[in-house]
């Protein structure tokens, strides 16, 4: 695991965008297609801007397919979208094929699109267990990530798949790639900053092992994959060794 952390959020989304690029690059090289789940919430927005801006002709953007680690139970017309967040700063400022957009079809019910989508990934993964190129991950300040939240049954989902659950804490069902599917991936990046988020990135990265009060600490480096954080100051405040 390694850790990125750097004097500004500018520094932090800069250096994202051109892992992100790099990550792009090697897995088209490898086998023809980028396979990426975006976050929601409102860190990536920048993210998504600055590669549809300053990486708009340094990537195949034809040759990249795009998923989400997470979806709320709205429509995705709604603000709360991740989906259409990631349409308003990404997908349409670079023009994307629809067809290389995989929503999550909230519109069938959670439990009925979290099965819809599960059954995309092993078509999209011809059968074999999805494997993306590229996760990117947030982090809520009350230690969850993607909708991985504390207390919750789907922390100990040891399948590789999707599910729709109701979290009490925000209120909504949501859909989620579990922690084993996320592990999976050949690259996890976590995208954290603000001061907000210190407290949670050291009970992750520091404290004692405790899944249900922590659940990002369930996203780990398998054999084949790395997991690294991009972090600012703020966000790695609180941390003992950078
Ligand atoms: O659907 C979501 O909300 C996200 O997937 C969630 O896991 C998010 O990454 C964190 O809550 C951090 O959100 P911010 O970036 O808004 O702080």
């Amino acid at each position: 695991m390694k850790l990125n952390v750097f004097n500004t959020a500018d520094e932090v989304l800069a250096s994202l965008a051109e892992f992100f690029a790099e990550k792009a690059a090697e897995a088209i090289e490898k086998h023809g297609r980028f396979a990426v789940a975006l976050s929601g919430g409102s860190s990536p927005k920048k993210l998504h801007e600055l590669l549809a801006s300053e990486y708009r002709d340094k990537i195949e953007w034809e040759k990249v397919w795009f998923f989400f680690g997470d979806e709320r139970d709205v429509p995705l017309t709604d603000s709360q979208s991740n989906y259409l967040m990631a349409k308003h700063t990404l997908f349409d400022p670079l023009g994307i094929d629809p067809s290389h957009v995989f929503p999550v079809q909230t519109e069938l019910g959670a439990d009925e699109a979290a099965k819809q989508y599960t059954a995309n990934l092993i078509d999209f993964f011809d059968g074999q267990s999805a494997s993306f190129d590229l996760i990117i991950l947030g982090l809520g300040d009350n230690s969850h990530t993607a909708s991985l939240f504390p207390h919750t049954s789907v922390l100990h989902d040891d399948s590789a798949s999707v599910q729709a659950l109701y979290i009490d804490e925000v209120k909504m069902n949501r859909i989620t790639f579990t922690a084993p599917l996320i592990n999976n991936a050949h690259h996890i990046a976590f995208l954290v900053y603000g001061e907000g988020k210190a407290e949670a990135v050291k009970h992750i990265l520091e404290d004692e092992q405790d899944i249900e009060l922590y659940p990002a600490q369930l996203i780990v480096e398998t054999n084949d994959g790395d997991l690294q954080w991009f972090m600012d100051e703020g966000a790695a405040g609180k941390l003992e060794k950078k």
